[in-house]
């Protein structure tokens, strides 16, 4: 797909929701340098579930983190719904994660001193706003938990703590949602669903959503499967989507992985 590029740098193709540019991320320096990302271009369009897999240290949560704001790249570019991340300032790349992007991590990472609806709440009390009632109860019952808002997360199972991080991730409407690992800690089962109410915020919402995954079965729920292998994209699967195997796509992603050796 081509577009154009303002001279100012803001991206205007309407249909990409996050465009990375030869993104490279270095650590540290000299000799003891890592390479976790090397001259990555990625377009995410709008309204699709991609899943990211390679190996350990291949560069997914770093891919994660630069697309999302979370980590500024070494050099190279990350638009956002036409916005460059690249020169903004912390308290800019803070208010767009804020408003415009949603994180679901492995661990949940819930309060657990407060309810299922005080974290659901919480990104708006941040951002200084009230919220409404009647929008936490809605994404709590989005997530099928309508009933359990008064609950602290010790009194709730894995898969509903991880519903509870995606209503509070839903709360304020992201145009893209980032799920590092998200059913990495879940049985299978909990898994699923959580899978299903990513896959349905893609084709009932039009959201995007990238994934971290080791598991071809979540990597199952997604229309695409890009595959890093050191720090690089290695080929991706496109048209993974829902009815391809979770084993067709495990084989299909180790070919991938090993086409680099
Ligand atoms: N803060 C850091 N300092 C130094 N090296 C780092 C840092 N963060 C990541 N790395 C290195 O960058 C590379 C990519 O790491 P990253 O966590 O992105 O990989 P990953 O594919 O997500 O791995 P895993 O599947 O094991 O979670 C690895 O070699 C890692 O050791």
């Amino acid at each position: 797909m081509t577009h154009d590029v303002a001279q100012d740098g803001t991206d205007h193709a309407p249909d990409t929701a996050i465009r990375l540019r030869s993104v490279t991320r270095r650590h540290g320096s000299g000799d003891t340098s890592v390479t976790a990302l090397d001259q990555v271009s990625l377009g995410f369009p709008k309204g699709t579930f991609t899943a990211v897999m390679g190996p350990s240290g291949s560069g997914k949560s770093t891919l994660l983190q630069c697309a999302a704001g979370l980590d500024r790249p070494t050099s190279g570019s990350v638009v956002v719904g036409g916005t460059e991340l690249t020169g903004l300032s912390e308290t800019g790349l803070t208010l767009l994660r804020r408003e415009r992007i949603g994180f679901v991590f492995q661990a949940f990472n819930l309060l657990s001193s407060l309810t299922a609806e005080q974290n659901v709440a919480l990104p708006l009390r941040l951002a200084g706003r009230r919220p409404p009632k009647a929008r936490v109860r809605e994404v709590l019952e989005q997530v099928g938990l309508g009933g359990r808002a008064r609950h602290r997360p010790t009194e709730m199972s894995g898969g509903q703590q991880q519903r509870v991080a995606l209503a509070r991730a839903l709360i304020t409407r992201p145009e893209v949602l980032f799920a590092d690992e998200p059913t990495g800690a879940l049985d299978s089962r909990s898994g699923r669903e959580v899978l299903t109410l990513l896959r349905g915020m893609v084709d009932g919402e039009g959201r995007t959503v990238v994934m971290v995954t080791h598991d071809p079965v979540a990597a199952s729920y997604a229309d695409r499967v890009v595959v890093l292998v050191d720090g690089r994209v290695n080929g991706e699967l496109i048209g993974a989507g829902p009815g391809v195997g979770a084993e067709d796509i495990a084989a299909r992603v180790t070919e991938l992985e090993a086409a680099s050796c």
